[in-house]
């Protein structure tokens, strides 16, 4: 597939001297939804800034639809709708005015069909006259996309769509985003919700102190994470895994009183059944159970823990060659 927006070698030293982007090379397929996640502070919009064109990368170079943000910025602007996070409009202004003032800035001619076309597809037709003041939260979010979108961009940014939004709207915003895509505009987002990947993305890109650890399809990714544990807490100690049970995922506690079984609840065989019956086989009991799934928090130190354990064999290779 074609990419829409590429990015190689970039990086971010901010005035402080602080790193926030290292060496990042990304390719952003046209019409494709991109969700970049990441923990707090992990560089997601400092990268989204510079391919906007709001910040300066120190090193690097990016093109959106082939023209290059910085030698070439205005014709790569044109091609990007940014939907920041705080929702910043003229509380007395109409939805009408913001979204022809907006279109206005690019420099782009009156066109009120294709602007009621993107209200409609919005559901903000029926409110074009109000002022923004009298908007609900989902609606003045709805209203930031609009105007991102007013001068008809290739790709839209979206930071954070739905921080702090209550599950319903969440739902709204991803089915206007997928019906954004199915309309020909891509879609990157950046996010902390692993849902909202789950729900919305083609590709999940995640990016942890400035450096993209992993770029997956979706689904390859949702396997990594559907993992879930059983763990069984032991009345005597196992010196060791027993033989019948040793082709199975499990780990010993170094004291031998857990025994912990991992499985991926996504699979149409967990392999639950055949655990407990041969534990049962081998005489094994336990005092008590409980499962856990894994958080998003683990997710990130595994992808991350497991990225740089590549990396350094990968290293540790090459300067043994
Ligand atoms: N203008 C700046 N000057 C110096 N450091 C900055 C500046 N902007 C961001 N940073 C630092 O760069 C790092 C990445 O910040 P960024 O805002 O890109 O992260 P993020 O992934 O978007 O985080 P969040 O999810 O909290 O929005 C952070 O440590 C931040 O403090």
């Amino acid at each position: 597939m074609e990419s829409i927006i590429s990015i190689k070698g970039l990086s971010k030293t901010y005035a402080e001297g602080f790193t926030a982007l290292n060496n990042i090379d990304l390719e952003i397929q046209r019409g494709e939804i991109f969700a970049l996640l990441g923990p707090n502070g992990a560089g997601k919009t400092t990268l989204i800034s510079i391919i906007c064109g709001i910040v300066n990368p120190s090193c690097g170079d990016v093109k959106v639809n082939g023209h290059n943000i910085q030698r070439d910025y205005r014709t790569a602007r044109t091609e990007i709708g940014l939907v920041p996070q705080e929702i910043a409009t003229d509380a007395f202004e109409t939805v009408w005015a913001a979204v022809r003032f907006s279109r206005g800035l690019f420099g782009k001619a009156p066109d009120p069909a294709y602007l009621e076309k993107i209200l409609r597809q919005l559901s903000l037709w029926e409110k074009k006259d109000n002022k923004i003041i009298t908007l609900s939260g989902g609606m003045k979010r709805r209203l930031m996309i609009a105007k991102a979108l007013s001068h008809e961009p290739n790709v839209l940014f979206l930071d954070e769509p739905t921080a702090g939004v209550d599950v319903e709207l969440r739902q709204d915003m991803w089915r206007m985003v997928r019906g954004l895509r199915d309309s020909g505009v891509t879609v990157i987002l950046t996010t902390h919700y692993i849902e909202e990947a789950e729900e919305m993305a083609d590709r999940v890109g995640v990016i942890n102190r400035g450096e993209l650890v992993l770029v997956e399809e979706k689904h390859v990714l949702m396997k990594k994470m559907g993992e879930k544990e059983l763990s069984l807490q032991l009345p005597e100690p196992l010196q060791e895994i027993p033989q019948i049970l040793a082709d199975l995922p499990l780990t010993l506690s170094s004291d031998g009183y857990q025994l912990v079984y991992r499985f991926d609840i996504k699979s149409e065989d967990t392999g639950l059944t055949e655990f407990l019956r041969r534990l049962n086989a081998a005489n094994i009991e336990f005092r008590d159970l409980h499962t856990r799934e894994s958080s998003l928090e683990e997710i990130f130190v595994n992808l991350v823990h497991g990225a740089r354990l590549e990396r350094e064999e990968q290293l540790s290779k090459e300067v043994q060659e």
